[in-house]
C-alpha cells in the first residue's frame, strides 16, 4: 500500500506557513562547544532522498536518489516536503545543499505519468503536493544552495530557481529551463514569478514562450544560474558559498529573504484552491492529455 497519499494528506492537513513556520532563528548558530569531539553527522534516508546533517557546520546535504531521472512523483514530492520540514524544525540546521546522486540528471521535473490518464482526485492531490514542495522550499528560512550536477528541466529547474544560490556543473550537455511550452502545457503563475525574480521579465518571457532549455554556459549568461564550476568541484564550491551566506546573522538574512519573496508566496497562498482547480481543468483536457502522451512517446523514441 503506497504511503505517499497518506503522507501527502497529512502534510496538506497540517498546512504550510510560508517563510517558515519555525520561530526566527538568529540564536540558532550551530553549537560546537570548544574542546569537544566533532559533532556527529545525523542522517535520514528515505526511498528517494538522502539527507545528512553536519551538526558542526549546521549544513545539511540533501541528495535526490530516485532513478532513472529523479522525476517528481507524488511520493518524491511528499518525501521532499517532509525532509524540508524536518530540517526547518531542527535547530541545528541553518542551511541545505540540494544535489543529485544520479549521473547527468539533477531532476527531470514533474513526473509526467502523474499527469496522464489519472482521475480528478489524483490530479488535485498531486498538484497540492507540488505547491507544498514549492511553498516550503521558496519560503524556507534556511540558506538553500542548489548544486545542479545534471540536466534540470521544468520542475527540476523550479527547484533550483527556488534556492538562494545556484551552482551548475560547467558541462554544456547539461541544460536547465522551464520548457513546459514544449510539452504543450503552461508553467503556472508561481513558476513564472519565481523565474522572473531570478532572471527578470524579458528573459523569462522569451524563455517561457519558447520553452527553452538552456545549456549550462547560456544559463550562466542569462543569470539563470549564478556560477559554473567543474563537476568534481561542485560540492566543494557549494559548501564554500554556504559558509559565506551563513557568516551573516540569520535574522537579518531571513527578514531580507522574506521581504524579497513574500509577495510571490502570498499570491499562491491566497489562490491555492483556485490554482488546484485550474490545474485539474487544464490537465484533464483531452488535447492536453494527447500532447503529454505524444511527448512521452517522443522521449521513448529518442532512446531507440
Ligand atoms: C495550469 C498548469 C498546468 C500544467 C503545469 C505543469 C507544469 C509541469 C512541469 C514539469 O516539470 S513537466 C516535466 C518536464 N520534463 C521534461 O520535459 C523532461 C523530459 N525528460 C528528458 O528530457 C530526459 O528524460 C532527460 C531528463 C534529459 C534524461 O534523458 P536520458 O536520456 O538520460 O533518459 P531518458 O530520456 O531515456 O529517460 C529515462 C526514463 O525516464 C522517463 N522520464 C524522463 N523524464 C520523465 C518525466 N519528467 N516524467 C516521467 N518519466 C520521465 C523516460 O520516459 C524514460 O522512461 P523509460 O525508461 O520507461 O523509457
Amino acid at each position: 500500500m503506497a504511503a505517499a497519499p497518506i503522507l501527502a494528506r497529512r502534510i496538506a492537513r497540517s498546512g504550510v506557513l510560508p517563510l517558515c513556520c519555525r520561530p526566527p532563528s538568529w540564536d540558532r548558530a550551530p553549537r560546537q562547544p570548544p574542546g569537544l569531539p566533532l559533532a556527529p553527522c545525523r542522517a535520514f534516508s528515505n526511498n528517494k532522498i538522502q539527507v545528512e546533517l553536519d551538526e558542526s557546520s549546521g549544513v545539511a546535504m540533501m541528495k535526490f536518489k530516485s532513478p532513472p531521472v529523479n522525476s517528481l512523483s507524488l511520493d518524491f514530492l511528499t518525501e521532499f516536503s517532509i525532509s524540508l520540514e524536518k530540517l526547518e524544525n531542527d535547530r541545528a540546521c541553518r542551511g541545505v545543499i540540494i544535489t543529485s546522486t544520479i549521473p547527468k540528471i539533477f531532476s527531470s521535473g514533474l513526473d509526467i505519468m502523474e499527469m496522464c490518464g489519472k482521475n480528478v482526485e489524483h490530479y488535485g492531490e498531486f498538484w497540492r503536493a507540488v505547491q507544498e514542495m514549492w511553498l516550503r522550499l521558496y519560503g524556507s528560512n534556511m540558506v538553500t544552495v542548489a548544486a545542479v550536477n545534471g540536466s534540470s528541466p521544468a520542475g527540476g529547474c523550479l527547484i533550483a530557481l527556488s534556492c538562494d544560490y545556484r551552482i551548475m556543473a560547467e558541462n554544456p550537455k547539461f541544460s536547465i529551463g522551464l520548457n513546459e511550452a514544449q510539452l504543450g502545457i503552461v508553467a503556472p503563475f508561481w513558476f513564472k514569478d519565481t523565474f522572473v525574480n531570478v532572471v527578470g521579465h524579458r528573459i523569462a518571457e522569451r524563455s517561457l514562450q519558447l520553452g527553452s532549455l538552456h545549456p549550462a554556459p547560456e544559463a550562466l549568461k542569462l543569470g539563470l544560474v549564478d556560477e559554473l564550476v567543474p563537476e568534481e568541484k561542485l560540492l566543494e564550491k557549494a559548501s564554500a558559498v554556504m559558509a559565506r551566506w551563513l557568516a551573516l546573522p540569520d535574522h537579518a538574512r531571513q527578514l531580507t529573504k522574506s521581504m524579497m519573496r513574500k509577495a510571490v508566496l502570498d499570491h499562491l497562498v491566497a489562490h491555492r484552491e483556485e490554482d488546484i482547480k485550474n490545474f485539474i481543468n487544464f490537465i484533464s483536457k483531452e488535447s492536453i492529455q494527447k500532447s503529454l502522451r505524444m511527448y512521452m512517446e517522443m522521449l521513448k523514441k529518442k532512446k531507440s
